[in-house]
């Protein structure tokens, strides 16, 4: 294995970067030509297809059959004329990552004859053996049906397979036979149709022109990489992603000297190679840097329409781990893959906008559209105060568990960060908002806010502690895991916020009702949404322990387990919002549950058995073998009377020994408790017992081997160290 350790190091020492030729002088040249767009559209479709189709992306109108072959057609001769030889429904199953199964565009006649065929109702609709893919009780293995239908408001691309020609990809849902979503676009679909119908209602108020609400994201990735010849050396990063040992090497991240520096050639002809992809993919990526990390970058897009947002970002990863293989890389997407260090999110930037062109949450210098800027803002803080659990549940998962609350990641305690100025803003609002108010327009003068500086877009302060901070413009959701898919934080945070947006709606409208001036109403109701809501500001330090201490004393939950941060999913109140707003009923809430859960245990099992495997087999045997070279040298002192020569050699014996001897107990004991856990039927009882008893024992082993590596002759070490991976490029 040492012998495999060493081959691996001098295989990624010598390789050398791949160069990669732009496929075109200008980005314009190339940008989106692997996606059926509007542009395409417009040239291929006959005008009234067109029209159909542009209507079913703006407002979600039906498409019917003979439209719906006019686009096949289309569709196949777009994608064939590009080298496209299959099509699949591309679709987001509840495994995290994407799911396609390629068919060929040809089909068999009974004389058998190969004819050209790809019908409207292959298009619209597809029935992928939906058994082995998590329903979470939803389906038995043996109700194996379920659909898969096409989203036209994401467009289908084309993807490269390589040697093997291309593949026409048609973004899609996924359901059951019997209905229920089995994905995460149906819920995203459902959340944004109802935020946009609850925004655009309470626009009626201050702008009658709007018609629409668009949710928008910008998901910035952050990722590792690590050479492939030596990531194969590491069979933790194989098999869970992350390395379960490993000594933190003299130098970390503490010179900060990684964090924006030069980008290694190497990785640099990755970057440029995976851009390249991403553009002709109509993937809007701008952002390369490397992160704080040794080992770590990250790359961000500009922020798009979410739906199609959180396919790029699938996408993107599906397209990162790709071209990696070109490159000779392994990109890991997982929270923590090495301890001691930063890890990796996947902070997810949103905001709203009006078809008239409007980002309901950019501060303005005007009072009026100041008034709106605040109800849009306050209507999210109340909503994130009052659905805190589901939003943390929505971010729970085996790998965030490491990284929440370590080296520079937000901890599990929902805040909000506004910055002073919006602070200061809304105190005055609601000291203010006490005295008499005159009518008119100088309402907005009464309550100070003329006289509060002018809201310019960029005068918050940035605040990289907080798991949901305001910036600017924007709310960015820190806490996301970098290898989660954006839907589940999003399905949750647009659902509460459209529901928040209801019920002001309701209470404004009841005002007014009563003969309350608008605007006084308004600023009422968000002077109570302020006050309610207030114990989720917090503009310190999220990483301070003094934090942990003040968010208890205000009542804020600090869930740092996964099992029961994913319980808040079922809580009455959770339940209540998601199935009112049409966008998971009580099963599929259940069913979603679920699934994390067994999700959590299987991945915790599997670093289990990985932690038990290398501890024994690798770590234990080496030391022994080692531990014979010393006492036989020992031996050879202590027959030339060199005894206390001797001395430091039995000692280093000694303190092997007794190292071994508690990684064996210790692996003995996980693996008597996973046995216990495994014969639990109760699934969360069971998560619960994976995530204490049995993970109890992952850092009393990793101590012990972590010392070992450190006393253990380095030839002779048989797992690739922390330096090599971390600092190799
Ligand atoms: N510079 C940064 O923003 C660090 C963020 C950190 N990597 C995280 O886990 O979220």
């Amino acid at each position: 294995m040492a012998n495999m350790r060493f081959k691996a190091i001098e295989t990624a020492y010598n390789r050398s970067t791949i160069s990669v030729p732009a496929p075109s002088e200008k980005v314009a040249d190339y940008y989106g030509s692997y996606t059926f767009n509007d542009d395409v559209m417009k040239t291929l479709l006959t005008p009234e297809a067109y029209l159909k189709v542009s209507n079913a992306i703006k407002s979600g109108s039906r498409i019917d059959r003979e439209i719906a072959d006019e686009v096949a057609a289309a569709m196949k001769a777009w994608a064939t004329s590009k080298g496209a030889t299959h099509y699949t429904h591309w679709f987001q199953p509840l495994t995290g990552g994407t799911a396609e199964k390629h068919d060929a565009f040809f089909d068999v006649t009974p004389s058998g004859k190969a004819i050209e065929k790809f019908k409207g109702s292959a298009l619209v609709q597809q029935e992928p053996d939906a058994s082995s893919f998590p329903s979470g009780g939803l389906r038995a293995t043996f109700e194996a049906r379920g659909y898969t239908g096409w989203d036209p408001s994401s467009p289908a691309f084309l993807m490269d397979n390589g040697a093997g020609g291309k593949t026409l990809c048609i973004p899609s849902v996924f359901i059951s036979y019997t209905g229920e979503a089995l994905d995460y676009k149906t819920p995203i679909l459902r959340a944004l149709h109802v935020l946009d119908k609850a925004a655009t209602a309470v626009m009626y108020y201050f702008d009658r022109n709007v018609e629409k609400v668009t949710a928008t994201l910008g998901a910035e990735q952050e990722y590792f990489l690590v050479d492939k010849a030596l990531f194969y050396a590491r069979p933790d990063l194989v098999m869970a992603g992350r390395t379960v040992f490993g000594h933190s090497p003299a130098k970390g991240q503490q010179l900060e000297d990684h964090y924006f520096g030069s980008i290694p050639p190497r990785v640099n002809a990755f970057m440029v190679d995976f851009e390249y992809e991403a553009w002709k993919l109509g993937i809007p990526v701008r952002t390369r840097h490397n992160e704080v990390a040794p080992g770590q970058f990250e790359c961000a897009p500009t922020f798009e329409e979410l739906n199609l947002a959180i396919d790029h970002n699938a996408l993107l990863m599906d397209l990162m781990n790709k071209v990696a293989e070109r490159h000779n890389y392994k990109v890991l997407f997982h929270e923590k893959p090495f301890a001691g260090i930063n890890g990796s999110g996947k902070h997810n930037n949103w905001s709203m906008m009006t078809d008239t062109g409007v980002n309901l949450l950019a501060p303005s210098t005007k009072p009026k559209e100041t008034l709106r800027f605040l109800t849009f803002l306050m209507n999210v803080v109340k909503a994130v105060h009052d659905h805190a659990d589901l939003l943390r549940a929505s971010i729970a998962s085996a790998g965030n568990e490491y990284r929440l609350g370590a080296n520079e990641a937000p901890p599990a305690i929902v805040s909000i960060f506004l910055g002073d100025e919006l602070i200061r803003l809304l105190e005055t609002l609601e000291n203010r908002g006490e005295v008499q108010l005159e009518k008119g327009d100088n309402v907005f003068y009464k309550l100070g806010i003329t006289r509060t500086p002018p809201l310019m877009r960029d005068n918050t302060d940035r605040n990289r502690t907080s798991p949901f901070a305001f910036t600017g413009n924007k709310f960015e959701y820190r806490a996301v895991g970098g290898s989660a898919n954006s839907a589940s934080p999003m399905i949750v945070l647009n659902t509460i916020v459209a529901n928040q947006l209801q019920e002001f709606r309701k209470e404004l409208e009841a005002r007014l009702e009563l003969g309350e001036k608008k605007e006084l109403a308004i600023v009422d109701i968000l002077k109570d949404y302020y006050r309610e809501s207030k114990r989720i500001l917090f503009q310190g330090n999220g990483y301070s322990d003094d934090w942990v201490q003040e968010a208890a004393n205000r009542g804020l939950t600090n869930i740092a387990s996964t099992p029961l941060a994913l319980g808040k999913y079922i809580e009455p109140s959770a339940v209540q919002v998601l199935e009112k707003m049409g966008v998971l009923n009580e099963r599929e809430v259940h069913a979603r549950y679920e699934i994390e859960l067994e999700n959590y245990i299987k991945k915790v099992q599997i670093e289990s058995r990985v932690i038990g495997d290398l501890a024994l087999n690798h770590v234990v045997s080496t030391a022994v073998k080692y531990q014979h070279q010393l006492a036989q040298t020992a031996k050879s002192l202590m027959e030339l009377e060199l005894v206390e020569e001797a001395q430091p050699l039995k000692e280093l014996i000694k303190e092997i020994s007794q190292r071994v001897y508690i990684i064996k107990q210790a692996v003995e004991a996980m693996t008597e408790a996973r046995k216990k856990a495994n014969n639990t039927d109760d699934i969360p009882t069971r998560a619960e017992l994976y995530g204490s008893e049995v993970k109890d024992y992952f850092e009393k082993i990793r101590y012990e081997v972590d010392k070992l590596e450190l006393l253990i002759d380095d030839e002779d070490w048989p797992l690739v160290k922390y330096r090599e991976m971390l600092f190799v490029k």
